[in-house]
């Protein structure tokens, strides 16, 4: 909610309405006093008549302090990064700054400034205002938590018309939030949390984070056009669907399932939904949580417009499935991802499911949590129920389309070569993975070098696969049934089966 206080007082002036009526009353007072008081005199009166009636402006002004006591106002720091957008070369002096993660520069005012505006044809002046403080105030810096002494006190003034008061509350300070958060979205820096140990924290985990360096792009994923352009629409829904979610009264939150063979592209799926998104990533290695009550921790530390990563779901830790923990309360199953737990681990497969569709994803906004599995048949079936994971989406080797999107971004070719053919037949016949061939594509800076090298690979991964396939079936045993499940080579896409809420 914004709070907001006007500073225009009632003056002497507004008894007249119109700067007409000023006028004549003061042409009047001057008649009469020319006819009975000496001209000194008339003078002195007259100054204090135009001093108390001189026409005021009917404007109205808006005070955005930076601190609201302790607190930062927001709207002081919308205003600020709104504002430096329309800098103009007239501004003399500004302050700019970058801190070790920042990617660019923060541009801030260094001295009083006005600053002009418009909004649906009104006009507004902006001034940028500080003075000095008696008495330096201390206040902790939000990104750094450090003690901070302010010495200055910094507010912005906002003049307009005040018939446009209504147009200013309720149109213009929503649009001037919204632009600030759209240029920080895009300054910001993606980050990636990882789990780390704290020795200060009776050696429980903690999170800790770097900056999300991972370059892959939707532009650089080699995957079905027509499956990629259906998870970026389907991201591009869930994120502005936030009435849409209160409305049907569901946790603001999405689900995916990556799976598919290693090297075929799920964690650079996940970097390209981050770096798409502005999401930072939660990379929440289960096999260094112990505890549910750990997990709670972790999770409740998580903040919005995140996503939630548990990768190698099927083989990272083993999690016993909802019944066989609620019944016997200790350590469970074998069979298919199911081995012994160590003793200590009191971690339950219930409860990290309870707690994502419960609780935690109640407790905020904008919430994607996605698991990663090479063996997706392996999963306990609590984890593919329906509405568990609103997307299953398959990762599956490279096809032609793939390879010749990896050629246009490794070696710059989006024409034809004489390999391409060749290649091509390889690549429809076996089984490759994107990794495999991005590998390969690397190996030269001359493309000739780098193609001729990926058709060796490939013919001999070939005869390897078929001299293979050969001593298995001398053994009576189908290499399709090694193959993890992964049926066919079809492109990278949604399951038929995939969920959509
Ligand atoms: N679909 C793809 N498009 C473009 N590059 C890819 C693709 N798949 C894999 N790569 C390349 O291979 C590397 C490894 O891929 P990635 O780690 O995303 O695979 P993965 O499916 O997560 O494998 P794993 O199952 O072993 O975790 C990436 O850094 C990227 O360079
Ligand atoms: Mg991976």
């Amino acid at each position: 909610m914004v709070v907001i206080s006007f500073s225009s007082m009632p003056s002497a002036s507004s008894i007249f309405s119109t700067y007409a009526s000023i006028s004549a009353f003061i042409m009047l007072v001057q008649t009469i006093l020319n006819q009975f008081v000496p001209r000194q005199i008339q003078n002195h009166i007259l100054n204090i008549i135009h001093y108390y009636f001189k026409p005021k402006p009917n404007k109205s002004t808006i005070i955005i302090e930076e601190r609201d006591g302790m607190s930062t106002n927001e709207l002081f720091n919308a205003a600020e990064t709104y504002l430096c957008t329309k800098i103009r070369p007239n501004i003399e002096r500004l302050k700019i700054s970058k801190r070790h993660k920042d990617t660019g520069v923060t541009i801030k005012f260094a001295q009083c400034e006005r600053i002009a505006d418009t909004f649906e044809d009104v006009n507004l002046e902006w001034r940028f205002m500080f003075e000095e403080r008696k008495k330096s105030s201390k206040r902790i810096d939000e990104d750094t938590d450090d003690i901070v002494l302010d010495s200055e006190k910094r507010y912005f003034e906002l003049c307009f018309e005040k018939n446009c008061k209504e147009k200013v509350l309720d149109s213009y300070i929503p649009y001037l939030i919204e632009r600030a958060q759209t240029i920080r979205a895009e300054k910001k820096v993606v980050k990636l949390h990882t789990l780390a140990c704290a020795s200060n924290y009776g050696g429980s985990v903690v999170w800790d984070s770097i900056n999300l360096e991972h370059p892959s792009t939707f532009e650089t994923l080699a995957m079905d056009a027509e499956k990629k352009k259906g998870i970026i629409d389907d991201l591009d829904r869930f994120v502005r669907r936030k009435d849409f979610y209160r409305k049907v009264g569901r946790a603001w939150k999405r689900g995916y399932l990556l799976y598919g063979p290693p090297g075929t592209g799920k964690s650079s799926l996940i970097a390209a939904m981050a770096n798409y998104l502005k999401f930072d990533i939660y990379d929440l290695e289960l096999t260094n949580v112990r505890r549910d009550s750990d997990l709670r921790k972790l999770l409740l530390r998580t903040a919005n417009r995140s996503i939630l990563v548990i990768e190698d779901i099927d083989c990272s830790v083993d999690l016993p499935d909802r019944r066989k923990s609620s019944k016997t309360g200790k350590d469970f199953a074998d069979g298919p991802g199911h081995c012994h737990h160590p003793r200590d681990q009191q971690f339950t497969l219930s409860g990290l499911l309870n707690f994502i569709d419960g609780l935690w994803s109640s407790c905020g906004d904008e919430r994607i949590i996605i698991f990663t599995t090479n063996n997706k048949e392996k999963l306990d079936p609590a984890l593919l129920r329906p509405g568990r994971m609103d997307m299953h989406i398959h990762m599956s080797y490279l096809t032609v389309e793939g390879f010749k999107l990896l050629t246009s971004t490794y070696l710059n070719i989006t024409g034809h070569h004489r390999c391409f053919g060749e290649i091509e037949e390889l690549i429809e016949g076996m089984k490759v993975s994107p990794a495999e061939v991005a590998e390969e594509l690397m190996q030269s800076d001359d493309a000739d070098t780098s193609l001729e090298g990926l058709v060796d690979f490939l013919k001999c991964k070939k005869s390897l696969v078929e001299s293979n396939s050969l001593s298995l079936k001398g053994k009576g045993i189908d290499s399709e049934d090694l193959d993890g499940g992964e049926k066919g080579k079809g492109v990278v896409g949604c399951d038929e089966s995939d969920v959509e809420v």
